[in-house]
């Protein structure tokens, strides 16, 4: 069955305005409480960011509430950020890069330095080809922008750093000043610990024969993001959808054109429109706060009966923070671009370290609830090409047939890296989606 859209007669998310001080009541909160995920869909609000470097003048608190109600509910969150370091791109300004980096290639001269060019994947276990080239550089590469002019090509590479540099920043600010999470938890301070990557997206046109395929040309697969959080900058065409498992629809995130009519330019600065996303790991460790992948169903004594006893009380907790199921559909007319942030913890930190930390006292735990099924986390599959686990799932899905959790490959897979270093996840899941 074709999936449903958002349609364009549903209710407009309203965008909460950082700007209005209002008095933090536990009034107010609940006015702007995120509204759930239901039938009757609402998106997620965008939320507004002010400048600043503290909590105290960056967010006021009925912004900070909204983003952490979108993101508990919803999995992701649009935000609008007045003050980055650097301007928000153009369509143009990428599209010219990808021009001249092939052209470049064609004349034989120089690629982009420490920018990689990726071609077309195969983005399922199925294989099908994903109609896009991307570029890829990660953050530890783009330190210390250096001086001079730049020869040719390296003026390229130089902003496609820059964008790194800048949604890095924004990353950070929400992590660390918005939502106040322990530093070095889900982002490293120190850039020398970061495994964060940016994608330069081109998904191509593809012509669509209207009428003769419900399903969609996808530019980038279903799938959740492995780490910690994703900032997502799209351009005016859009294409992003996201899955809302209570509705069983794909909602249409909106893109930046229609969200910049109604969201007026107040103040000078770099102002970027961006979307966030949970990540996996993230949703995995703020999940069932007291139940560890090793806490379901064992048996050892009087150390058990306390696990189950807390996993009974996850059990009635609602899901919260999930990592959000997401797609690209490739645009029919115009080509789009996207720039793609992810964020993972530090490389030598384990999904375990990562919970004591945030269990060691994190402000908004009250907010930690029940975690997804383990079969929905695309961490937690087998995506390489011969894997079963890697097959799209159902969005009820627990990886096991016998619906037993622990039984399942995503269950082994969860025990399995709980306690590995961040880095040696990220390079299992390389390796599976690596089909060269
Ligand atoms: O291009 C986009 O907007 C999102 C792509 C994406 O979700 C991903 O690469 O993980
Ligand atoms: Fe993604």
């Amino acid at each position: 069955m074709a999936p449903e859209s958002y349609r364009k007669n549903d209710p407009e998310p309203p965008v909460v305005d950082g700007d209005k001080r209002l008095p933090s009541t536990e009034t107010n909160q609940q006015q702007f409480r995120a509204p759930e995920c239901n039938s009757t869909y609402r998106a997620p609000p965008c939320v507004r960011l002010l400048g600043g470097s503290d909590a105290s003048d960056c967010c006021d608190e009925t912004s900070r509430n909204v983003l952490v109600g979108n993101l508990r509910i919803h999995g992701w969150s649009p935000i609008v950020v007045p003050d980055a370091p650097s301007p928000s791109p153009s369509k143009e300004e990428i599209l010219g890069i990808f021009r001249r980096r092939n052209q470049r290639v064609g004349d034989g001269t120089n690629e982009l330095g420490d920018v990689v060019y990726v071609p077309s994947e195969s983005g399922s276990s199925e294989g099908t080809v994903e109609p896009k080239e991307s570029l890829e550089v990660g953050l530890s590469n783009c330190q210390d922008p250096p001086d001079g002019h730049p020869l040719p090509g390296e003026s390229d590479e130089r902003t496609v750093k820059t964008f790194c540099r800048t949604l890095s920043w924004i990353a950070h600010r929400v992590c660390g000043v918005v939502l106040e999470l322990p530093p070095d938890s889900f982002l490293p301070l120190d850039p020398g610990e970061s495994l964060d990557l940016l994608r330069v997206f081109h998904y191509y046109a593809v012509a669509g024969e209207e009428g003769t395929s419900p399903a969609p040309t996808l530019g980038s697969s279903e799938h959740t993001d492995w780490g910690s959080l994703t900032v997502v900058w799209q351009d005016a065409v859009g294409g992003l959808q996201t899955y809302c498992r209570s509705s069983h629809r794909w909602i249409d995130v909106r893109p930046e054109a229609e969200a910049e009519a109604e969201t007026p330019v107040r103040r000078k600065g770099h102002r970027w429109r961006c979307i966030v996303h949970v990540g996996d790991m993230a949703s995995l460790v703020l999940g069932s706060p007291h139940a560890g992948p090793t806490a379901a169903g064992e048996s050892n004594g009087s150390e058990n009966d306390k696990k189950n006893d807390k996993n009974n009380d996850a059990d009635a907790l609602p899901v919260s923070w999930p990592s959000p199921r997401h797609r690209v559909v490739s645009p029919s007319r115009e080509e789009r671009v996207s720039l793609v942030y992810f964020g993972y913890p530090p490389r030598s930190l384990s999904l375990d370290r990562i919970r004591a930390v945030l269990d060691g006292g994190w402000k908004h735990s009250p907010t930690r609830g029940r975690r997804l099924p383990l079969g929905d986390y695309y961490l937690l599959r087998n995506q390489s090409a011969t894997g079963a686990g890697g097959k799209a799932g159902d969005g009820n899905g627990d990886g096991n047939i016998n619906g037993n959790e622990d039984d399942s490959e995503a269950g082994r897979l969860f025990r399995k890296m709980w306690d590995l270093p961040i880095q040696d996840i990220v390079r299992l899941k390389w390796e599976q989606v690596n089909r060269d």
